[in-house]
C-alpha cells in the first residue's frame, strides 16, 4: 500500500493501490499519463469488449462465458436481480476482482486493442484508464477536497496543476459548490457532493472509461438526479458502465442496457428496446417487475 494514499472510508478496495512499477502498453500508458494539459478532456473514450469472460469465487462459477461490448462514448446499464453478477463483471473490467482472496477471472477484456489481462499490462495503469465509482461515496477521510482530487495525479506527477483539479471538479459538476472551500475536508460535503467528489477524483487522471456500481443508490432524489445528469454529460468524454437496480434510472441514462441472470448475459440492446420490446421473456418479466 502506498503510504501517500490513506484508506478510503469504505470497505471497497481503493483503485489506486500503488505506483506503476513497469511500463504499460502504449494506449494504456497514454490513458494513464499525467503530462497532458488539464483540459485534455477531449481524450478519446474507448470501447470495452468482454470476450468469453468467466469469473469464479473459489469453486463458485459466478460469471459464465460472458461476451459483451460497451461502446465508446455511450452509457451502458447493467441490470439484473441481486446476485446475478453485475458487480463482479464491473470488478473484472478494471481487474479489481482478482484482489478478492480466492477470486479469479478468465477471458479477455479489451480496452481499445489491448487486453487488460495481458501479463505485460500494468494493473495500476488499467485502473487509471478505467476509473470506478462505488455505491457508497468514499472520499479519502484525511484529505481536503482539493487533495482528494489531486491524489491520483500525485502518484505519478511531480507537480499537480491547479487547473487539473479545477477541470476535474468542473467535469463532476462540483466546482461552483466547492471553489471557496477547497482546503476543507472532503468528508465535510453532503453525500451527493461526496459522490461527485469521487467522480472528480476518477476524472482527474483522465480515464477512458468510468465504471459506476449503483452510484446513486445511497443518495437522495435531488443528488440522484445530479448524478444522472452528470452521466449524460460525461459520456461525451468517457465510456460509462453503470450498474443499477433502478429501472427508471437505466431508462433515463443508458443508451444500451444489458440484462444479466445467474452470471449469464440474457440480452443486450438499445435501452428503449430492452424496456419496451425485449427479445427474451425473462427480460420482460424482470423489467416489468415480475421478479427480482
Ligand atoms: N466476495 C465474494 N465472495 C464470494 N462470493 C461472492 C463475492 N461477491 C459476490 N459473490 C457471489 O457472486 C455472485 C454474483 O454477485 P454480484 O455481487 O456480482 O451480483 P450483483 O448482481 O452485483 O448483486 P447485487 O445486485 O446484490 O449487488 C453471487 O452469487 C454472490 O453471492
Amino acid at each position: 500500500m502506498n503510504p501517500d494514499i490513506p484508506t478510503p472510508v469504505t470497505d471497497e478496495p481503493t483503485t489506486e493501490p500503488s505506483r506503476p512499477s513497469r511500463p504499460v502498453a502504449p494506449s494504456l500508458a497514454a490513458a494513464a499519463t499525467h503530462e497532458a494539459p488539464a483540459r485534455a478532456i477531449e481524450r478519446e473514450a474507448h470501447a470495452i469488449e468482454l470476450r468469453s469472460l468467466n469469473a469464479w469465487y473459489g469453486a463458485m462459477h459466478s460469471i459464465k462465458d460472458l461476451s459483451l461490448t460497451f461502446p465508446a462514448n455511450k452509457a451502458t446499464a447493467l441490470i439484473g436481480p441481486s446476485g446475478s453478477g453485475k458487480s463482479t463483471v464491473v470488478r473484472c473490467i478494471n481487474r479489481m476482482h482478482e484482489e478478492i482472496p480466492g477470486a479469479r477471472a478468465e477471458g479477455e477484456v479489451m480496452l481499445d486493442a489491448i487486453d487488460v489481462y495481458d501479463p505485460k499490462v500494468d494493473v495500476v495503469a488499467v485502473r487509471r484508464a478505467i476509473g470506478m465509482v462505488f455505491q457508497k461515496p468514499n472520499p479519502f477521510p484525511t484529505m481536503s477536497i482539493y487533495d482528494n482530487v489531486a491524489s491520483g495525479l500525485r502518484l505519478t506527477a511531480r507537480k499537480v496543476h491547479h487547473d487539473q483539479v479545477e477541470s476535474a471538479l468542473h467535469g463532476a459538476g462540483l466546482w461552483e459548490e466547492v471553489k471557496d472551500r477547497l482546503r476543507e475536508p472532503g468528508i465535510g460535503l453532503s453525500g451527493g457532493q461526496q459522490q461527485r467528489l469521487c467522480i472528480a477524483r476518477a476524472l482527474a487522471v483522465e480515464p477512458a472509461v468510468i465504471l459506476m456500481d449503483e452510484p446513486a443508490s445511497a443518495l437522495d432524489p435531488i443528488s440522484t438526479l445530479k448524478i444522472e445528469q452528470l452521466v449524460e454529460e460525461l459520456k461525451y468524454r468517457v465510456t460509462i458502465v453503470i450498474v443499477t437496480h433502478n429501472m427508471q434510472q437505466a431508462a433515463r441514462v443508458a443508451d444500451q442496457t444489458a440484462f444479466m441472470l445467474d452470471g449469464e448475459l440474457v440480452e443486450v440492446g438499445p435501452t428503449e428496446k430492452i424496456f419496451t420490446n425485449p427479445g427474451d421473456s425473462r427480460t420482460e418479466e424482470y423489467v416489468t417487475g415480475k421478479f427480482g
